[in-house]
């Protein structure tokens, strides 16, 4: 049964809108920040993850963002092109923005968290003009991440993006990716989301992500499919709700829930398995797979992420992932 019908006539599969910043990983895991000395550099950013990751599994992708005019933003762009990632869209800061930079530490396998330095920081300055319609025609499917929703212009430049995919017939797709320090307030946050979700024909989130968007329904029950069943109402076709390691559930338009079953991991931290999972699901459902299989595949996506060190260099080729789930039912890979 297909959910969603891709655009075939596209010579892009993937383009992604929003954040470019840099991850700042922590060479001593199994300490707090406060203890930890040395860190490894990686690309970064919910949407630039998913990028890289949808390019490791030989899809043909470009970005649109915006780095700072220093040796960051210049590290940001020189590896998504290393990654075949179509840069043109890929506008460089004159204002003397700065890179965001996220700081993670791994106290444990499942104690981890992200501290953010996103003053100033020049992905959220792409302004609507800068965003390149030619890139959105061009491509099969256009990737939105709510964090560029947080200021503006950044935000005006996501909802000129999605008048160009609407117009152009590209697939629509909402990462909800909601960090909370980059917004004023929960309630603000929920007002843009809803707005853009309900243009958006793919929306995936985690529970506590959609509780926000629900924050002022009186009744908010954090029940799955009635969270999933407002949203057939407006764009969406599939609305995936993220659960940790417990797995996923996909909703789709006939009110059916799809499960697929998740997989055992060496955990090394526990940040970047929505970016991968999202990659490896999305990769499947535009192979035209089963919803199941394609969750499976991203679920197998984010157990070689999460047990690595960082998010974007570990993004799985097919080959990896194919691999992963062979090992896993060998039993050959057990949870740590
Ligand atoms: N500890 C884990 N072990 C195995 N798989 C996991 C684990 N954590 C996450 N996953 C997989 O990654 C998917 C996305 O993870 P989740 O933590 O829900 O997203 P996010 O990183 O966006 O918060 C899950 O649906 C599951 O398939
Ligand atoms: O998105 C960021 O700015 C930081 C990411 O690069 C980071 O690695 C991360 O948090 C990944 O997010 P997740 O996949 O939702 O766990």
């Amino acid at each position: 049964m297909t959910y969603v019908s891709f655009p075939t006539n596209k010579p892009l599969d993937f383009v992604a809108i929003g954040r470019l910043c840099i991850d700042l990983n922590a060479n001593e895991i199994h300490r707090p920040m406060e203890e930890t000395m040395t860190f490894t550099k990686y690309v970064g950013g919910s949407p630039a993850n998913i990028t890289i990751g949808m390019s490791r599994l030989g899809l043909r992708t470009a970005f649109i963002g915006k780095v700072a005019n220093d040796q960051m933003g210049r590290f940001i762009t020189d590896y998504l092109q290393r990654n075949q990632i179509e840069t043109t869209g890929v506008i460089t800061d004159t204002t003397g923005a700065v890179t965001g930079l996220a700081f993670t530490e791994i106290k444990s396998p499942t104690d981890c968290s992200i501290l953010m330095y996103r003053d100033n920081a020049a992905d959220l300055k792409l302004t609507p003009q800068e965003v390149q319609e030619e890139l959105i025609a061009q491509a099969k499917v256009l990737l939105i991440s709510g964090t560029a929703l947080a200021k503006s212009p950044s935000r005006e430049a996501v909802f000129q993006a999605l008048n160009y995919a609407k117009k152009h017939g590209a697939v629509i797709v909402f990462d909800l990716d909601y960090r909370p320090y980059t917004w004023t307030s929960p309630e603000e946050t929920a007002v843009y989301y809803n707005l853009a979700a309900e243009k958006c024909d793919i929306i995936l989130g985690t529970r506590e992500e959609f509780d926000m968007m629900e924050c002022f329904e009186n009744n908010a029950s954090s029940n799955d499919k009635a969270t999933a069943s407002k949203w057939f109402d407006h764009a969406a076709k599939i609305v995936i709700i993220k659960h940790g390691k417990e797995g996923s559930i996909a909703y789709t338009q006939d009110d059916q829930g799809h499960r697929a079953k998740s997989f055992p991991a060496k955990v090394v931290k526990t940040f970047g398995a929505g970016d991968s999972y999202a990659a490896g699901f999305l990769y499947g459902v535009m192979q035209g797979w089963t919803l199941e299989k394609s969750m499976e595949f991203g679920s197998a996506a984010a157990c070689i992420v999460i047990s690595s060190h960082s998010c974007s260099d570990a993004m799985p080729t097919v080959h990896q992932v194919e691999d992963y789930i062979e090992r896993c039912n060998r039993n050959e890979i057990t949870a740590s």
